[in-house]
């Protein structure tokens, strides 16, 4: 049953939304959707079964009923079951539609055609189980600050993608006339899904190449640097990588970070700037921010 997938039923309070979204994404759940249910909301989310075995699930269980406490909420009730690929590719196809980001960008799940007076740059996403369909904040923040960036500075770049997932950043990045994209992610499942979707939106292998790997991979193939570093993995993560990711950066270098909670934006700041750094904008979405960063002026 390698290709099956656990389907996480969640029914809470409606103002527990954001922090049941912000768990299930964190357990590593790739697709979320959620259904009015008379005064309760339900959020159904999905994750391939050899990701999650079962004392995960009812640790994830009592993680979101342990929110609700602390939050003074009714608790949660959560239920799980295993589904075939085919059940869940509809189930999930079926909540997932064609969406809209920042000015230039249309999302469009593989199975969709864009409508026809479409003027936007189509992303063509299938995520397979990767994350990166462009429903969660983070992934939204980062296509807007790229659309920022790469408009008002149309020159060909280099430009690296650190953490790929489905390659959406990396594929937006070229569609908005990046010259090269590395896009490297650790999870072959995120490469995989890049690969099929770099052949989806029918972008030239000489323009975006992936590798399994990080920013050590990135410094091997790219050593002379990258004009841009696009990186939505999480605070921790992004922490630990900057002394690589300074390696990877020349002086004119920029830096769009993600999967930053707003609570860490601080100690995000506190460890880039004495790193040489400036935050030069932060934006934020719901309980998510994104840091646009530069190499500070002497
Ligand atoms: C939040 S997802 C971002 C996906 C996509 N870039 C987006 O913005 O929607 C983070 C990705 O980073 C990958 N990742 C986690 N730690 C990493 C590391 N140290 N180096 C490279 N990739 C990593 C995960 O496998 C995951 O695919």
């Amino acid at each position: 049953m390698s290709n099956s997938w656990w389907e996480i039923t969640v029914l809470c309070e409606p103002s527990l939304e954001e922090t049941v979204f912000w768990r299930l994404e964190d357990f590593g759940c790739s697709g979320t959707a959620t259904a009015k249910k008379q005064s309760s909301l339900e959020v159904k989310a999905y994750i391939p079964e050899i990701k999650a075995q079962l004392l995960d699930l009812e640790a994830l269980s009592l993680w979101l009923k342990q929110d609700a406490l602390i939050l003074g909420f009714p608790e949660p009730v959560s239920h799980w079951q295993l589904m075939d690929e085919e059940d869940w590719a509809s189930s999930w196809k079926q909540h997932w539609q064609i969406s809209e980001i920042g000015d230039r960008f249309l999302i469009c799940p593989a199975w969709l055609n864009p409508p026809e007076n479409n003027q936007r740059l189509v992303i063509k996403i299938d995520p397979g189980s990767a994350f990166g369909t462009g429903t969660h904040p983070t992934t939204q923040l980062c296509l807007e600050s790229l659309e920022m960036r790469l408009s008002s500075h149309p020159e060909p770049k280099i430009i690296a993608d650190i953490g790929c997932g489905s390659g959406i950043l990396a594929i937006g990045a070229i569609l908005l006339g990046a010259k090269k994209v590395y896009a490297v992610d650790t999870d072959p499942l995120a490469v995989n899904a890049t690969r099929s979707n770099r052949h989806l939106n029918r972008i030239n292998p000489e323009n975006l190449a992936i590798n399994q790997g990080s920013v050590e991979e990135l410094l091997e193939l790219i050593p002379d640097g990258v004009d841009g570093i696009v990186c939505n993995i999480l605070a921790e993560t992004i922490i630990a990588l900057m002394p690589e990711i300074n390696r990877l950066a020349k002086p004119t270098t920029w830096g769009i970070l993600s999967g930053i909670l707003v609570t860490q934006a601080q100690a995000v700041t506190d460890i880039l700037e004495p790193q040489g750094w400036t935050v030069a904008a932060l934006w934020k979405r719901q309980e998510w921010c994104c840091l646009q960063i530069r190499r500070a002026l002497d």
